[in-house]
């Protein structure tokens, strides 16, 4: 509880209006060293001799601008498990699927670091204008004001970071057409929340592989030390080929949701030359995915022995570009930015390339270390059909099962179209039936080229 002398203190227009003032220099600077010093000599002088208590106000506006302290303070206190709130506030931010919850007004939370006790207090008023303020009171034993200033707030900072980054909602970034941009960097690209349901328990795919793709990126994001201790910038480059259908941006879209990361869908035909893809990499920003799908036919490679002398190596035209010489984009510009600049400039970067086509890819895309994850996505497997089965129809066993599973074993087909087969009816003997006339289909026709191969002289 507050000592009545402790009230006198804080109810001090001339101390609180100093705490104030002092407080909003330090979430200006974000508690610079030199700051520090002056904080640490004004707090003393105005506060040691009345009380053996400090507070620290937070408030909700520096200037004109929200103060980052007092966002981040609202993530970190956690109301919901204090064990005396009777009630807390709920909000859902615009574009976002997650609740939060957050302390009501002149509600205390009591929070404990390194054994030390701190009580917050959320203190809402009327002021001028009738405008309603908002700041948080921090108090502890001013003996620990230096800890407070070097390792709690810097920890409140960094848990609320990490509680922002879990609640994020992910997002699908695509390039911005030239006409629509303005001013900043951000502005490159335009953004929608990711609505794609897939996950990892919905893709269709080789279980041991789909178990080594999830343990990877555990590892990936997990390895922040080991990456710095080596040197390496914190990245890692997956290739997945496949036929169409097959689940390759599905896969994506899982990975997307399975780490909460942003994904950038980088279209090659949209980018004009090397500086222009400079300045689209460069605004993406940290924890998110840089797909490039299609990786084969987004850009064509010129013949290279058409042009012997050509000094430059590698060199792409833009599909949609090709019969105007200006604008390119050079394999070999693209990754080596990639490798280098780009990635070193940020963190936790995840690149994904596809293809339908792997055999056409250039060598400088296959060479080992280039992309450290092939992924060879493939038609639908027997164990795929099944998982299928359950995840479109409920269904584990089913008299047909035994057949559809052999005749999947003779044709090829793409998940793809036995998800649509299944989507034709909720019944399982009707969809089943339905696959099973599509597979019966197929292997006619595969017969028929078999006996009468297509000759074309
Ligand atoms: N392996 C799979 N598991 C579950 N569903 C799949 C799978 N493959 C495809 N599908 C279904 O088919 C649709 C199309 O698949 P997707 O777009 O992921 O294929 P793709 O390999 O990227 O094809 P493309 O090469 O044409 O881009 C998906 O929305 C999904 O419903
Ligand atoms: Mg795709």
């Amino acid at each position: 509880m507050m000592t009545p002398k402790f009230q006198n203190v804080v109810s001090t227009a001339a101390s609180v209006a100093a705490t104030v003032m002092l407080l909003r220099s330090f979430t200006r600077n974000y508690i610079p060293p030199e700051f520090q010093n002056y904080l640490h000599s004004k707090l003393s002088k105005l506060l040691s001799s009345f009380s053996t208590e400090l507070t620290l106000v937070i408030d909700e506006f520096d200037g004109l601008t929200t103060n980052p302290l007092f966002a981040a303070a609202q993530l970190y206190l956690k109301p919901q498990e204090a064990p005396n709130t009777k009630r807390f506030r709920a909000t859902m931010p615009s574009k976002s699927r997650h609740v939060s919850l957050l302390m009501d007004g002149n509600d205390e939370i009591t929070d404990s670091f390194n054994g030390v006790p701190f009580r917050w207090r959320l203190v809402s008023r009327r002021g001028k204008s009738n405008f309603a303020v908002h700041f948080f009171e921090v108090r502890f034993h001013k003996k620990h004001r230096e800890m407070v200033l070097s390792e709690y707030f810097p920890r409140v900072m960094k848990e609320a970071e990490a509680a922002r980054e879990r609640r994020k909602t992910p997002r699908l970034f695509t390039v911005k057409g030239k006409r629509f941009r303005r001013g900043g960097r951000k502005e490159l690209w335009q953004g929608v929340n990711i609505e794609h349901p897939a996950t990892f328990a919905t893709v269709a795919m080789d279980w041991e592989l789909k178990e080594m793709i999830i343990r990877d990126l555990d590892r990936f994001v997990e390895r922040k030390g080991l990456y710095k201790s080596v040197g390496k910038a914190w990245k890692r480059g997956y290739l997945l080929s496949g036929p169409p259908g097959t689940g390759k941006s599905s896969l994506i879209a899982a990975m997307a949701n399975y780490l909460n990361f942003d994904v950038y869908d980088l279209e090659l035909t949209a980018v004009n030359g090397n500086s222009d893809l400079r300045s689209l990499l460069i605004a993406t920003s940290n924890r998110s995915i840089l797909v490039v799908e299609d990786i084969d036919c987004s850009l064509q490679l010129q013949d290279r022995l058409a042009e012997p002398k050509s000094s430059q190596p590698h060199r792409f035209i833009p599909r949609h570009f090709h019969s105007f010489p200006a604008p390119q984009v050079t394999l070999s510009g693209f990754l080596n930015f990639i490798d280098g600049l780009w990635s070193s400039c940020g963190n936790e970067r995840i690149v994904v390339f596809t293809t339908n086509h792997k055999e056409k890819l250039d060598p400088a895309l296959l060479r080992p270390g280039r992309m450290d994850v092939h992924i060879d996505m493939t038609y639908c497997t027997p164990d795929g059909f099944k998982m299928l089965a359950s995840n479109y129809l409920g269904i584990t066993e089913h008299p047909l099962f035994v057949q559809i599973e052999n005749l999947l074993g003779m044709i090829d087909v793409a998940p793809a179209e036995v998800g649509e087969q299944f989507l034709r009816d909720e019944d399982p003997d009707i969809a089943l039936n339905s696959l099973m006339e599509l597979l019966l289909e197929k292997k006619r026709n595969h017969e028929l080229q078999i006996k009468v191969p297509l000759t074309v002289e």
